[in-house]
């Protein structure tokens, strides 16, 4: 077995201590752009905290990726200018609270060494916990690196991943994006240059800045959300999602969903360009 996938596989990282307030749950929900419209009262009740109005500040779900921002399980040594995040599958063991202490116990799953050509695909999992040592959400992640491949790692099968339904979509939403979006929600912890300076972007192979893989996965979140849950944040057991193309900031995501019993299946294109950005997702509601 190669030095470098024993290397990788090894990376652990327990009990790394995270604060954050509602400050952090706000910017977040407008960071993946609740609240546009400020006089719609079910986005407003995740960026406004209600002191006049009692409105109980709502946490959504998938803040949880940013919940311990920077947290992992350690530095890998990748070519940072070729990573691009591929995948994310969040299990929502309880609903956030707006503040909190927290714990993130983070170690890598498995190594996918794909070959010199294409790159290595690591996933790793968080798990986040409160005071209490109770589990608030597991998070598994995997980070596509296509500079790094071909180190004599196993070829590994990757688990096969969510399958959409052949059928027509029940219901097919467009959401938004701003021109700013990634310089917003960059503020929320990830502040990779390749989403916010064109000369790196240009470096990673792409025109321009790209939006942020986990702002496109809040968006999936709000689209859910506002589809199948009526803006329940409690509702969500589950949220995965596969990046199959970038989004770039301004563009409009259009998301197809299909529901079966508690399952939502999605996927989200870019028509403006004709592209999957978003492949094989799948949300549990309970
Ligand atoms: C904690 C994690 C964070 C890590 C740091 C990241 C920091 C962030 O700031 C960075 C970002 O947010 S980047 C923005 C979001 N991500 C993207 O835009 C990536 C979009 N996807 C792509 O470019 C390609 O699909 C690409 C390049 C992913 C794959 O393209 P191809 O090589 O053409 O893929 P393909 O030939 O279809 O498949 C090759 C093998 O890889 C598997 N695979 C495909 N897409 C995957 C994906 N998205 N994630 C994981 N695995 C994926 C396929 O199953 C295939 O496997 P096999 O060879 O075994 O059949």
């Amino acid at each position: 077995m190669s030095a470098r996938y024993e290397e990788l596989k090894g990376l652990k990282n327990l009990g790394q201590k995270y604060t954050y307030s509602d400050r952090e749950v706000m910017l977040y929900a407008y960071g993946i752009g609740l609240g546009a419209d400020p006089m719609d009262e079910n986005e407003l009740a995740f960026v406004n905290e209600g002191t006049f109005t009692p409105r109980p500040l709502k946490v959504v779900p998938t803040f949880a990726s940013v919940a311990a921002w920077g947290s992992g399980p350690g530095e890998m040594n990748l070519n940072r200018v070729m990573v691009v995040d591929g995948e994310r599958d969040i299990t929502f063991h309880q609903p956030l609270p707006v503040a909190a202490n927290i714990t993130a116990d983070s170690s890598v799953l498995e190594v996918y060494d794909k070959g010199k050509d294409k790159g290595v695909v690591i996933s790793h999992q968080t798990v986040l916990k409160n005071e209490k040592g109770e589990e608030l959400a597991t998070l598994v992640a995997s980070r596509f690196a296509r500079g790094d491949g071909g180190f004599g790692g196993p070829n590994l099968a990757q688990p096969d991943p969510h399958k959409i339904p052949s059928r027509s979509p029940d219901k097919t939403i467009d959401i938004v994006t701003r021109p700013d979006q990634a310089l917003v929600y960059r503020l929320c912890g990830d502040r990779n240059p390749l989403h916010s300076d064109p000369e790196f972007a240009r470096k990673a192979g792409f025109p321009r800045p790209i939006l942020h893989g986990m702002c496109t996965y809040g968006i999936t979140c709000r689209g859910v959300l506002q589809t199948y849950a009526d803006y329940d944040a409690s509702a969500f057991r589950q949220h995965v999602a596969r990046f199959s193309s970038p989004v770039y900031p301004g563009e409009t995501v259009t998301m197809d969903l299909w529901k079966d019993g508690n399952t939502i299946s999605f996927e989200a294109k870019v028509k403006s360009r004709g592209v999957t950005v978003i492949k094989n997702g799948k949300t549990v509601l309970s």
